[in-house]
């Protein structure tokens, strides 16, 4: 007889807008009870999901985050190189990396996914040590992280607000920008290092990326006029910005070396989440294959 699976679920009861009570019910209903063995435990507090993934990683074939992008990219740090695989049942305001994995957001199509048990390999990345699965960036998109984290209310409707309130008011940084010590460029709106495509909802930042291709897209945003706000709008979520002048992208596969020139302590984010740096400068390296995924 084969031994069950055994699988942990942590579920982050602050990310999203929907309640979180109807999950422990929805697993009881629809994982498979002749495949799994599984155990639920809740964060209480910022990076708390990554200490039960790296304290529970040798006691479980699978970790399934239930949660947004930080709660993926906070279990998924944990599990980088182990034969633990990361699952993921999208509970968040933007769903980010779940979306580019194509995992449904209805639970019991996504616990149906896990039922299945398709394990595949991608990349992550670290920004100064620090991992992220889908994205890190500097500027604009740090500047918003920031404010959707001091902000009391979650959802798609706050990101919408922030951005159109923070945009005419933000003065981008100056940048020096290295990939092997050549000079890429300096000053755009954004910055961004994508693994996958998008930061959530659809909202595309780099429509060619994929997590299994042992590449980043480095992107750079310029900084735009109001007017042309509505096609850019059009272009993110239609998957097409890789067509607007002020789109560039360079692939890499080796190391980016990312220096802020005019902020001692500049911020930054990993996979939507903001962080404070205490240092200007920031090497991005890829980790190829380095994450088991349930798909
Ligand atoms: N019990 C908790 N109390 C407060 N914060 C928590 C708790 N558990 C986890 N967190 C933090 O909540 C943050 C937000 O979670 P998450 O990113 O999953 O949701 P979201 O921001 O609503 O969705 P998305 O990232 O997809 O937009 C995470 O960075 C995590 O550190």
């Amino acid at each position: 007889m084969h031994s069950k699976i055994n699988i942990l679920f942590i579920i982050n009861p602050i990310s999203g807008v929907g309640k979180k009570n109807l999950i422990p019910k929805a697993i009881a209903a629809h994982l498979s009870k002749e495949k799994f063995d599984y155990k639920i435990e809740y964060t209480q507090y910022p990076s708390h999901g990554q200490k039960i993934a790296l304290e529970n990683k040798h006691l479980y074939q699978a970790i399934v985050a239930i949660g947004g992008d930080g709660t993926v990219s906070e279990i998924g740090a944990s599990l980088i190189h182990s034969e633990c695989a990361l699952g993921i049942i999208p509970c968040g305001s933007g769903n980010g990396i779940a979306r580019h994995l194509a995992i449904p957001r209805k639970i019991k199509k996504a616990i149906e996914k896990i039922n299945a048990f398709n394990v595949t390999s991608i990349d992550t990345g670290t920004c100064n040590q620090t991992p992220f699965i889908g994205l890190c960036g500097f500027g604009f998109d740090a500047h918003i992280a920031e404010a959707f984290e001091k902000h009391t209310k979650r959802g798609f409707s706050t990101y919408i607000k922030l951005v159109s309130k923070a945009y005419s008011k933000y003065k981008p940084h100056h940048y020096q920008i290295s990939i092997n010590d050549q000079e890429v460029k300096h000053n755009p709106l954004l910055v961004c290092i994508a693994n996958s495509s998008q930061y959530g909802n659809g909202f595309t930042i780099s429509p060619i990326s994929t997590m299994q291709d042992g590449k980043f897209e480095l992107i750079f945003i310029a900084r735009f006029p109001l007017h042309a706000i509505p096609k850019l709008i059009k272009q993110f979520f239609s998957k097409q910005i890789h067509h607007s002048k002020y789109f560039q992208s360079i692939t890499f596969e080796t190391q980016v070396k990312v220096n802020i020139t005019d902020e001692k302590t500049p911020s930054f984010h990993i996979d939507g989440d903001h962080k404070q740096s205490n240092t200007s400068s920031f090497d991005i390296q890829l980790l190829p294959k380095s994450l088991q995924v349930l798909v």
